[in-house]
């Protein structure tokens, strides 16, 4: 039983032998087809049916593949147990050959009640839909009745995802037109429980789960994935999910999220997005006891094996789809940090944690600072949370500091960070992790400050950023200190505190306390929503607004932009431009407001913002692959034309 994957698992998994053959998976796509499912020929023959106890038969599967390249019908997979089967490809109709139901039942074609009499006659839609026709505004008004009618958020995610599931356009028309109330329901704080409860509210697939077991096939299954040309891809191992931990498969709810947000948020079309789990086993007991759980139920593998996983996974993504960007999101620090490193300079990715939270949190900073009375160079930043967000961050405004004259030391020493044993330093005696060292201090004299009130005593900071998962570790006695070492050094100096951790479960204060605990001065973001607040002092209301210093502001823009400028790589400079233009975008009506993040409404002019931004910048970098005329063409008209470039692709829908 030991080198079989399920092997820490209960009698209710079936045997290898009890999969019949035309169970197994079905893949490939006619180079022509635009969309999926439709007619499949489901005939498969196992080729190795050697002891399903064994372990993967390479000598049949270099068989399998050189068979199926001989015979373009036909290409090979593996099955759960890893065994290597055979089977024919996938034929699919293109939207023109479609009619009736295929077309209703298909969420990228279907235009629920929009389509008109003309529409209705030739795509033998007749009688197949109600008398009315409608246009998106008219059906988004009935499902926000259905939405506001449901009692829990979770209801309000399910109802969602119905529509998605039927009607791509009017989902986006509704994500779009209200994002403020939306956006949570779809990404965070919603889509945390979500995750947690993934396998139980498990209706359909949504999106490529690749497990361990299959990792000789994932370009097949890539190839399996329905919509062709994936232009931006979002992947997860579930093995930190927001600030909840390992979920495993159950964390398949971010890259979806995510991609969500990618087409609300930047107008990437649904069809080009994909979201990926790799499924390496979990760590998370809960799940693995749990009779309904989707994934593997195994152990998570250890980090090396995962390594050749992944480089397979990253080779095949390149080959498969040579112009798709992808996305990491929500892997621990170390592996965070690892890939990142390791694929940057090979192929299109970035990392949302490290990279995209980083140029967030720079903006709002960027902001913040303006707005503090404390000048740039006398701010002294206090990080709680020292994994791939925390350093992710801190780096990012090192490199802020260090474009503005700073030295990479001198940047540095601002910052001081502090993890579950307390300040980071060199000689606390414990064995650091690598991403770590950057950041620990030398400068302690021996002493270590063990919690954040003592390193509060001693750093005396004007900045104190979260990202700890933990609830509450932003305690009253810890803000109020924060407030008092601004105070001390002037009248009207403003303390930045930013708990950053998602979802709100896991911040470490609320807006109402860091508002209350600091008498009203603070300039406070955090990572999940929270709502305005009015309180009245004497004759006066004062209302109070916080902003969401999330990565939504900027990774769809950082994607879009990397996929419009073609560019073969992401730089720092892309991510670092995203930073300083999201700061830039700013409204004078948001400014007057003293926000120092757009309003969540306008996300989508903000998004077209940094996309710009971030093309030009991977163009300065060489590695935008547009010809030079095209560049040299926009340049002519300044923003306009490439601002216009980009309006004119992306997906708005409107009937
Ligand atoms: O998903 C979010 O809201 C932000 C994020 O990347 C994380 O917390 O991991
Ligand atoms: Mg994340």
């Amino acid at each position: 039983m030991a080198a079989y994957a399920y092997s820490t698992s209960s009698s209710d998994i079936p045997t290898p032998r009890s999969i019949s053959p035309s169970a197994s998976v079905i893949s490939g796509r006619s180079s022509q087809s635009s969309i999926s499912n439709k007619r499949m020929s489901i005939s498969s023959r196992r080729i190795s049916a050697s002891n399903p106890m064994s372990s993967v038969d390479i000598s049949a599967i270099e068989e399998a593949m050189k068979m199926a390249t001989l015979d373009t019908h036909r290409g090979y997979a593996q099955n759960h147990y890893g065994q290597v089967q055979q089977y024919a490809k996938t034929e699919y109709i293109s939207q023109n050959q479609a009619a009736g139901y295929q077309i209703l039942r298909e969420p990228l074609w279907n235009k629920g009640l929009s389509f008109t009499p003309e529409q209705r006659v030739a795509r033998n839609l007749t009688g197949l839909l109600p008398h009315v026709m409608e246009n998106l505004d008219k059906q988004c008004e009935r499902a926000l009745r259905m939405i506001r009618s449901r009692q829990t958020n979770i209801d309000r995610y399910l109802y969602l995802s119905t529509i998605k599931d039927q009607n791509v356009d009017l989902f986006y028309r509704l994500l779009i037109d209200n994002a403020k109330e939306m956006m949570p329901l779809v990404y965070t704080p919603t889509i945390g429980d979500v995750c947690l409860q993934y396998s139980t509210l498990y209706t359909r697939p949504e999106a490529l789960y690749i497990s361990i077991k299959q990792r000789k096939s994932i370009k097949t299954i890539l190839q399996n994935w329905p919509y062709p040309n994936p232009e931006i891809c979002v992947v997860t191992d579930g093995s930190r999910i927001l600030g909840l931990g390992d979920l495993g498969v159950n964390g398949v709810g971010i890259p979806i999220g995510k991609l969500a947000l990618y087409t609300a948020a930047a107008g990437i079309h649904p069809e080009k997005t994909l979201p990926i789990v790799l499924d390496c086993g979990t760590a998370n007991e809960t799940n693995l006891k749990d009779p309904l759980y989707l994934g593997m139920r195994s152990k998570r593998i250890p980090v090396e094996e995962q390594q050749e996983f992944m480089d397979e996974f990253m080779e095949a993504a390149r080959e498969v789809y040579p112009e798709m960007v992808v996305q990491f999101e929500d892997f621990e620090s170390e592996k965070a940090f690892n890939y990142l490193d390791r694929y940057r300079h090979t192929h299109k990715c970035f990392n949302d944690d490290i990279q995209g939270t980083g140029a967030v949190v720079l903006a709002g900073y960027i902001g913040a600072v303006n707005l503090s009375g404390v000048p740039l160079e006398e701010q002294r930043l206090v990080f709680m949370g020292a994994g791939s967000a925390g350093v992710g961050v801190a780096k990012q405004l090192v490199e802020y500091y260090t474009k503005r004259g700073l030295s990479e030391a001198a940047a540095r020493d601002k910052f001081w960070l502090v993890d579950t044993k307390g300040l980071v330093t060199k000689d606390r005696g414990d064995k650091l992790a690598d991403h770590k060292k950057y950041f620990a201090r030398t400068d302690n004299n021996g002493h270590q400050f063990r919690t954040l009130e003592e390193v509060i005593e001693y750093v005396k900071p004007s900045a104190l950023v979260g990202l700890t998962a933990t609830f509450g570790v932003f305690t009253e006695s810890v803000v109020r200190a924060l407030k008092a070492s601004v105070d001390a050094g002037g009248l009207g100096r403003r303390p930045i505190l930013f708990p950053l951790s998602n979802p709100l479960t896991k911040a470490e204060c609320t807006f109402e306390q860091a508002v209350q605990w600091t008498e009203g001065t603070v300039l406070f973001a955090s990572g999940s929503p929270f709502s305005s607040f009015s309180v009245k002092t004497g004759d006066h209301i004062v209302t109070h607004h916080p902003n969401q210093g999330n990565n939504v502001y900027v990774f769809p823009g950082i994607g879009l932009g990397a996929i419009l400028s073609k560019a073969s790589k992401v730089t720092d400079n892309m991510i670092y431009t995203s930073a300083a233009s999201l700061a830039a975008s700013l409204n004078a009506d948001e400014i007057h407001k003293g926000l120092i993040y757009p309003r969540i409404e306008r996300v989508r002019e903000a998004s077209i913002i940094v996309a710009r931004e971030v093309m030009k910048a991977a163009r300065l970098d060489g590695v935008s692959t547009l010809p030079e005329e095209q560049w040299i063409e926009w340049e002519e008209w300044g923003d306009v034309a490439l601002t216009k470039y980009i309006k004119e692709r992306i997906y708005d829908p409107v009937i």
